[in-house]
């Protein structure tokens, strides 16, 4: 391979882009225009041109023009700072970029006017100045589109690509080029409605019983392979997304109606994994190829079961409903990789929007200048024999892709996935040998595995007599080598055809090889993921582990179904402690914790919750313990939507008490502490009536006896926290 060098001699001409290229526009997006800026920084010159796009102006850029070609009355470039005796041929891809011509004529262009005054050729009114950088900040589409040229930047010979990678990848390549093929969202499936505690009560009817009705499911949220999507741009804007949550339950038995589902429309080839931490790149969970296949990510969350679902032989009248589960989420990276069978490959300008335009239906933008195309298009081939194959027009590619220069491979990315590479070379450049080698050195260092996939060779622009001239000589280059080049005019669309059937042929025999067109697996179970997640869930309750923190005398109970139930409890309803008291026993979790050492005063915490656990040695074979939804140690009682319980609390099995109070606070509103409890006789002194307790809590009203009370206004610091 020849050794490359990217520099370039002042004397080698090259046609001045500026000066032919068409009006190009950039990629229709959805956002209105924006007026161009009014302060101007660094200048930048536009021209509004209105060049057609025939294929006799076609101009190779391999290369940046030499600076005399942009200044035809040998006016120098000093005023732009730009020495271009040497300049490699990335930096052209910075300095291009489309804005928009319905811009506010500038202020400052008067002043600068002394810089561009002759040294054009161009008309009044034909440049403008701009401030550079805010170009591409906006989505820009206005409707009359010109192009800036950037003169800024010194580039000197025997700078390193590393020392200017980076700075220029992300000042000088536009956010719409980074950013369309990766993407982070958040996902997260509706939660379920909550259950409601009711009873009927109607007229001759006594004793109507409870009717509570439960909450409807959340919404799930879904993935679909949208095949008119060929980027990840959509998801510049909008990353959130959110599945409906079920409605509440109401009385009479009302169920609460389903969330509403979401879909998340990704392109063909979206890799989808879990957001990584700390730089690490995460699990990986969908791959979606083919349009139209669809996947559940996230179920949504199961309804809270109302007070009518909790009737039984032994509670007739239960005061108890549950709260919705909450719905899973999660933050997702998405990885756009284009699945095509073939994949055209090239310098930019060299002809590839041309020759997919040429075999297929597809329309991508073809102008006379680098980078017109900024996202990969997609066609459809169909050949004579009743066979077709999906090409994709990628963007051009410049020296120093490989390590993220130019546009970098956001690009070569997506050659990965095609089967068989067509390289169009420009065969009107000045060194069609040189820009061949250039382009293959690009791929070969990016991966080898893209080096190695079946390639055609394309010489194209025939028609151009320059182009023909080079032909013979650029074919030996290439036979001596082994490789045996097309020759084309994409534009007259002749040769087209054999490069075609020659891909295709390339193709049929590496499929056969491989018995598999596109060495991708096709997944198996798109599903899998919300299967993972309702596993998770539907863990037994009496499934859990135990481990202990001695500098912190807590105890951490893990387990799915056990933190499922503390996070669908409703403490606002009293009879949700009693169910949480006998789940914790029925569980096993109590005896675990007393088996294991747990002592008097010790945190237990189970999943988000905190349990103050003071079990005394004695009281063997009490049940825990106390609640706690925020910081155990936090004062009470403000701020009242402090959700907070203070002490633990034992019950006992026996009528017989044997420790302490309890005291769990719930705040109902703004203003209004509710504590509910139990207070035994003993810690008391024996006896202790609604009164007593009363006075012990600080509680202005008390709404049940002494075993269990239910105050409203607790505003004092009550000393049993
Ligand atoms: N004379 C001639 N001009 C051609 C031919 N093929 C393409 N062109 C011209 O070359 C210019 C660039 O063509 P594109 O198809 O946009 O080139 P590209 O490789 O897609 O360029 P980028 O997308 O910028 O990388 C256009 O002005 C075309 O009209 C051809 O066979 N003959
Ligand atoms: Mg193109």
């Amino acid at each position: 391979m020849a050794s490359l060098s990217f520099c370039f001699s002042s004397t080698v001409h090259c046609d001045l882009p500026i000066q032919s290229q068409a009006r190009p526009s950039r990629p229709k997006t959805p956002n209105k225009s924006k007026k161009l800026p009014k302060k101007q920084k660094n200048p930048i010159l536009i021209t509004r041109t209105n060049s057609n796009n025939s294929g006799g102006d076609a101009t190779t850029y391999t290369r940046l023009p030499p600076k005399d070609d942009y200044f035809e009355g040998g006016k120098t470039l000093s005023a732009f700072n730009l020495d271009s005796s040497v300049v490699k041929l990335s930096d052209l891809a910075k300095q291009l970029s489309v804005v928009s011509e319905n811009g506010d004529e500038s202020d400052e262009f008067s002043s600068q006017d002394e810089i561009f005054e002759g040294g054009l050729g161009l008309g009044e009114g034909e440049v403008q100045l701009i401030e550079w950088g805010s170009v591409f900040d906006d989505e820009n589409d206005g409707g009359d589109e010109v192009v800036a040229v950037e003169y800024e930047g010194v580039r000197e010979e025997g700078d390193s690509f590393d020392e200017e990678y980076g700075v220029e990848k992300e000042k000088g390549v536009p956010a719409v080029m980074r950013c369309f093929d990766r993407a982070k969202i958040y996902v997260k499936a509706g939660d379920g409605g909550n259950g409601v505690v009711a009873f009927r009560r109607e007229k001759y009817v006594p004793y109507g019983g409870p009717s509570g009705g439960d909450g409807g499911r959340g919404g799930n949220v879904y993935f679909e392979v949208d095949g008119s999507m060929n980027s990840l741009l959509p998801f510049r804007k909008n990353i959130h997304f959110r599945a409906e949550r079920g409605s509440h339950g109401q009385g009479k038995k009302q169920d609460g109606a389903k969330g509403e589902h979401t879909v998340v429309y990704v392109a063909p080839g979206t890799v989808i994994r879990e957001a990584g931490k700390g730089g690490q790149e995460g699990r990986l969970l969908l791959e979606l190829l083919t349009p139209g296949q669809r996947g559940l990510l996230l179920p949504g969350g199961r309804g809270g079961r109302g007070n009518a679902s909790f009737k039984s032989g032994t509670n007739k009248v239960p005061k108890i409903a549950e709260k919705g589960e909450e719905g899973a989420e999660m933050w997702l990276e998405l990885e756009l990789k284009l699945v095509a069978d073939v994949g055209i490959v090239g310098a930019p300008n060299a002809g590839k929007s041309t020759l997919l335009s040429a075999i297929s239906a597809a329309q991508p933008e073809i102008a006379n200048y680098p980078f017109t195309t900024l996202l990969p298009n997609l066609g459809v081939v169909s050949l004579d024999f009743d066979a077709t194959m999906v090409v994709a027009d990628l963007p051009g590619l410049l020296e120093g892709a490989h390590r993220g220069f130019g546009l970098g491979h956001e690009f070569l990315r997506h050659t990965e996935r095609c089967s068989v590479l067509v390289h169009v070379v420009d065969g009107s450049g000045e060194q069609p040998e040189y820009e061949y080698d250039a382009v293959r050195l690009e791929l070969e260092l990016f991966s080898p595995q893209i080096s190695k996939k079946p390639f055609i060779v394309v010489f194209n622009k025939m028609d151009l007599p320059e182009a023909s001239e080079k032909w013979t000589s650029f074919k030996e280059y290439l036979q001596a080598r082994g490789i045996e080049p097309f020759c084309m005019s994409a534009v007259n669309r002749q040769g087209t055809h054999e490069v075609v059937c020659a891909a295709y042929e390339l193709l049929r025999k590496k499929s056969e090889g491989e018995k598999e067109s596109r060495g991708w697996p096709e997944p198996s179970n798109l599903n899998h993921v919300a299967e993972m997640v309702h596993k998770q869930r539907s863990a037994p309750i009496n499934e859990f582990e135990i481990s202990h923190d001695s500098s912190s005398s807590a105890w951490y109970v893990v387990g799915g179904g056990i933190q499922r139930f503390i996070q669908m409890t409703n403490w606002q309803y009293s009879e949700s402690m009693k169910r949480f008291q006998h789940v914790l026993e029925a569980s096993g979790v109590n005896k675990s914790l007393i088996k294991l050492g747990v002592k008097e005063g010790d945190r237990v915490i189970v999943g988000e919750m905190h349990w103050h656990g003071p079990v005394k040695e004695t009281s063997q074979e009490s049940n825990l313990i106390a609640i706690v939804k925020s910081e155990p140690d936090a004062t009470l009682p403000n701020p009242p939507t402090f959700v907070m319980a203070l002490s633990g609390y034992i019950l006992a099995r026996s009528r017989r008490v044997q420790y302490s109070t309890n005291l769990i606070l719930h705040s109902h509103g703004a203003s209004r502490p509710q504590a509910y409890g139990r207070i035994y006789a003993d810690e008391m002194g024996g006896e202790m009536d609604q009164k007593g307790a009363k006075k012990e809590t600080g509680c202005s009203s008390i709404e049940k006896g002494v075993e269990e009370f239910c105050c409203w206004g607790y505003n004092s610091t009550n000393d049993r926290a």
